[in-house]
């Protein structure tokens, strides 16, 4: 019997004689779609179902590929990627957004994170505290050589995974008047331990690529700049995620297969 996910609205069977092993995941729906519309050839439209939008399509290779959405936050990511892996996904690279911490990483440059700070409650329900939250390091290096290739403004290092975005990235320009003491001051604490971005998804991912056995990868556009300001810069959300998307795009195409 043809099984279809309960959540992503999909399975094995829709993903015809040749399925895809490569998933690019997305925070925003909008970007799995414009991802799918703008770059892949041979696009079909799997499901929209609760916004986790996903569409199958072929790279210029000829690789077929999918591009889907996590949602936002690991306990949703986690939801998603397990039934991709169910569905016979080998390969995932997240295409998110992000805030810099640090003075050199710029609004508009992309991170790729090679580990990340794992401060999230889903990864606890699925390896220990301590189990390490590492990216591929093959595709993680494919993403750099993309990034290179692409004369991509890029940084390699380590990413600050977090719950929240407001109080959990030390935010109090927020609904909250109350920040704990224990997260004021810690933005400065993870610059000092050469964190170079917060975001919200790849702690776990990482660690679920671990335990699940596949790999997992992430880039990000850099679309806030922690050291001046908390705001979101707009002005350099749309180049921050290109550059984020055809770095991931490239490391598809030409990394491990
Ligand atoms: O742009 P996406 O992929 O959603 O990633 C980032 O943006 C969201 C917060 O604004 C979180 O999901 C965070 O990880
Ligand atoms: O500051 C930011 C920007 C995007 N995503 C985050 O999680 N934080």
């Amino acid at each position: 019997m043809a099984t279809t996910f309960y959540h992503i609205g999909f399975g094995r069977d829709d993903l015809g004689e040749r399925a895809p092993t490569i998933a690019l995941l997305s925070g925003d729906p909008d970007r799995a779609k414009l991802i799918a519309e703008s770059y892949f050839s041979d696009v079909k439209m799997l499901s929209e179902h609760r916004g986790l939008n996903s569409y199958l399509g072929t790279l210029p290779n000829g690789r077929a590929i999918l591009s889907c959405t996590s949602g936002m936050g690991a306990p949703s990511m986690s939801i998603v990627v397990n039934e991709l892996v169910q569905a016979g996904v080998r390969q995932i690279i997240r295409i998110g957004t992000c805030g810099s911490i640090q003075e050199h990483v710029l609004p508009g440059s992309v991170v790729i994170s090679r580990a990340a700070l794992c401060r999230q409650g889903a990864a606890n329900d699925i390896a220990p505290l301590e189990y390490p939250a590492a990216a591929d390091p093959f595709l993680t290096v494919a993403l750099a050589e993309a990034a290179q290739q692409l004369g991509a403004d890029y940084h390699l290092g380590i990413t600050a995974s977090v719950d929240t975005f407001y109080e959990g990235q030390e935010r109090s320009e927020s609904a909250n008047p109350h920040l704990l003491r224990w997260l004021r001051g810690i933005t400065e604490e993870y610059r000092h331990l050469n964190v170079l971005n917060y975001e919200m998804e790849s702690g776990t991912l990482f660690k679920m690529g671990g335990v699940y056995g596949f790999a997992a990868a992430c880039v990000c556009g850099v679309i806030a700049q922690r050291t001046a300001s908390e705001r979101v810069i707009f002005e350099q959300k749309g180049v921050a995620v290109e550059q984020a998307i055809k770095v991931a795009l490239r490391a598809a195409e030409f990394g491990p297969q």
